[in-house]
């Protein structure tokens, strides 16, 4: 880079200023934006660059020194008394050290500064004003300076106090200007979107556009209906009580009735901010809502008036952003998949492209009726998500990229891997290859009864399973138990040692618990947990294949379906034959009685055990099976309702949740004297 900017820099900063625009207008005026919230950043990140190294290219209506976009005109406007800014970002835990140094630069000081570090919660910034302790106006952010006037919407917002009632010893100001972030629960945000899929409507991007969407209504009757939330994080003006910093606003806050995140923290220094950094990346995927990032404020408001701010952004604050969820990409070409019930699946391949530090290139499409409402076409560009474990999914195409160029896809007629007929029955979403042995199929159900809650034989993964199908060694999950050193060393990547290994496990393997063994079977509609209910009912499996459908539609969570599915599975010959086979091999099915020995008392019962970090006496599943023969449930996130917390060697975010709560939280000794005594 040169003294002065040459043509190709100056055209460069034009252009990201006019994208920069026109993606904010999508994103803030529409709530329908085009490209990913990373994507924009990195388009951001590059003008601020360009305007740092050439300061005579920054101009005053730079998208670098605006907040948001102008209100929309179909709203009356009100004006912010104290301007609602956005956050300078920083998008790796090492920027915090980095704005600590800035902060205490600055500040001309070398002791340290406390910070409040807060979830950033993704949804939109209202400012809500209340006079004599009667909710008077409530705005959108808009441009920072004016807001839209939406107080009718924000009225239907059950969290929101409509008047601020004397308590917690505290009583309401006569000016109040709060600021909080309205959001929308990830749960509910996927059945608002499954209702407007099914409904004909377009499709919201993320719970954030939806809030958004929600919000900016001219009717609110519409807002009544969506499910949104709030947490205040901040006051503009305040006249009444003597506030000095920012934690002691938030827990005012809160004791007038307002809901604060209680993920918030206080009175953290730099390197502490960085460990809480981590924990809430580690605790995201658990949270019932989304956050892209957290908050670092500086505590005190003295420090904060001292710092001040800028036209975009306080100095005082930076908002940290975690990975991003969501990218964008082209869809290449639309693929279909057999799985274990012979239900064909479209998968879109896609550009490859990092999410969250995770490349994708496959994305599940469920099945054809998804694909059409979705009205996914080869060669579109889609916005791709991938959330924790979840498998990568097309939350929406992105019309406006749209070219006329994409291809439709349908659905085969045959299966694509043994050309047998496919058809779907008139109450399924799936279409399904009618084979009995199609060897996908003998792929999927081997791969299921060799899984970890089924037979759990270590070594026998994917590609093993690929080539014994392939050659024909294998024709039934029964031929696993026949399986020999010479068949396995002989196939791509075994040695002696690896065929010995895997002939181990697999005579390990042979003695199973009842549950497991049910489950194993892969029988449609029974998970872990129906083959659980299973084998409280039934001791053996005789006695299993022998109920009625109106005795197994009496067990409790059960249902009619599986019920049904059921008794449809031991009404085949096939199947009854397989399994005295795999009893002539040597599988001998425990009870699941005998197993937990002479535990015939329930101490944990109707008590719910969240699992976290890891055991030293025993593995994940076997604490949960003994959980449950003990009669408790073993749930995978921390709530309210939950009764205990196992927190074993380096357990994370759960524990950390589990604290907050309050819930008890007992180490694996503690553990082991529950599942003798109970609570
Ligand atoms: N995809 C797109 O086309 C597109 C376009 C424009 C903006 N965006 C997204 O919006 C961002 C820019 O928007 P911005 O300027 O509002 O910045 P921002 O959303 O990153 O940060 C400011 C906002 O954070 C929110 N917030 C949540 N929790 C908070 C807390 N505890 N304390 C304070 N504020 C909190 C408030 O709403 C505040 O207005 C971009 O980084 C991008 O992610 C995307
Ligand atoms: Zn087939």
């Amino acid at each position: 880079m040169g003294p002065t900017p040459d043509d190709t820099v100056r055209k460069r900063a034009r252009q990201l200023r006019e994208q920069l625009r026109h993606h904010n207008y999508r994103y803030f005026v529409l709530d329908d934006p085009e490209i990913s919230d990373a994507r924009y950043d990195r388009l951001m990140q590059e003008l601020l660059e360009i305007e740092s190294n050439w300061p005579e290219l920054a101009a005053p209506d730079s998208p670098t020194v605006r907040v948001g976009s102008a209100p929309l005109e179909k709203f009356e406007t009100i004006a912010h008394s104290v301007a609602m800014l956005s956050l300078d970002k920083g998008f790796s835990a090492d920027d915090i050290p980095a704005f600590d140094q800035r902060v205490r630069r600055a500040l001309k000081t070398d002791a340290p500064v406390r910070y409040t570090v807060e979830p950033k919660v993704d949804g939109v910034a209202v400012e809500l004003v209340y006079r004599s302790g009667v909710l008077q106006t409530a705005s959108t952010r808009g441009d920072g300076y004016t807001g839209e006037l939406i107080t009718p919407n924000v009225r239907t917002i059950a969290q929101v106090p409509l008047r601020l009632e004397e308590k917690n010893g505290v009583s309401a100001p006569s000016l109040l200007e709060v600021r909080g972030e309205v959001y929308m629960e990830t749960a509910d945000f996927k059945a608002l979107n499954q209702w407007r899929l099914e409904n004909d409507l377009s499709l919201f991007a993320n719970p954030r556009n939806a809030s958004a969407g929600s919000l900016r209504q001219l009717d609110s009757k519409v807002t009544a209906k969506r499910p949104l939330k709030i947490f205040v994080y901040g006051i503009g003006r305040v006249q009444g009580p003597e506030l000095t910093g920012h934690c002691q606003a938030l827990e005012f806050l809160e004791k007038l009735g307002f809901s604060v995140n209680p993920l918030v923290r206080c009175g953290l220094d730099a390197d502490q901010a960085v460990g809480f950094f981590h924990e809430l990346d580690a605790m995201r995927a658990d949270l019932s809502y989304e956050i892209d990032g957290l908050v670092v404020k500086v505590d005190s408001y003295a420090l904060q008036q001292q710092l001040g701010t800028t036209s975009r952004s306080p100095r005082w604050a930076v908002a940290i952003k975690f990975a991003a969820l969501q990218e964008q990409t082209r869809v290449v070409d639309i693929i279909v998949q057999v799985g274990r019930t012979g239900a064909l699946t479209p998968v879109a391949v896609l550009d490859p492209v990092s999410i969250g530090g995770v490349t994708v290139s496959r994305a599940t499409l469920h099945n054809e009726d998804e694909v059409a409402k979705k009205d996914v076409r080869i060669g579109d560009r889609v916005l791709v998500q991938r959330a924790g474990d979840v498998i990568p999914e097309i939350v929406k195409v992105i019309d406006s990229w749209r070219t006329g160029e994409e291809k439709s896809f349908e659905m085969p007629e045959s299966c694509p891997v043994c050309g047998a007929r496919a058809v779907r029955l008139e109450d399924e979403a799936a279409t399904r290859c009618i084979n009995r042995n199609c060897p996908a199929q003998l792929k999927g159900n081997i791969r299921h009864f060799a899984a970890k809650g089924a037979f759990d034989i270590d070594g026998l993964g994917k590609k093993l399973i690929d080539q014994l199908v392939d050659r024909q060694l294998i024709a039934s999950i029964a031929d696993i138990f026949r399986l020999d050193v010479k068949t396995l060393e002989a196939l791509d990547r075994m040695g002696p040692k690896s065929a010995q290994n895997l002939v181990d496990a697999i005579a390990q393997s042979r003695q199973i618990v009842f549950s497991r063994f049910v489950y194993a079977l892969g029988i449609r509609h029974v998970g872990e947990h129906g083959a659980r209910l299973l084998a409280a009912r039934y001791e053996t499996i005789e006695e299993l294949a022998f109920a009625d459908s109106r005795e197994l539609e009496a067990i409790d969570g059960l249902g009619p379906v599986a019920a049904a599915s059921i008794t449809e599975f031991f009404s085949r010959a096939e199947n009854l034959e397989i399994i005295r086979t795999l009893q002539d091999l040597g599988v001998e099915i425990v009870s699941e009685k005998q197993d937990a020995g002479k535990t015939a008392d329930r101490p944990l019962e109707g008590k719910t055990v969240v699992l976290t970090g890891t055991l030293s006496s025993m593995t994940r599943n076997q604490a949960r099976e003994r959980i449950e023969s003990a009669g408790g449930r073993v749930s995978g996130s921390v709530s309210s309702k939950t009764d205990f917390v196992v927190a074993g060697e380096a357990s994370g975010s759960k524990l950390e949740k589990a604290r907050q709560l309050g819930v008890t939280v007992v180490d694996e000794s503690g553990f082991q004297a529950l599942i003798r005594d109970g609570g």
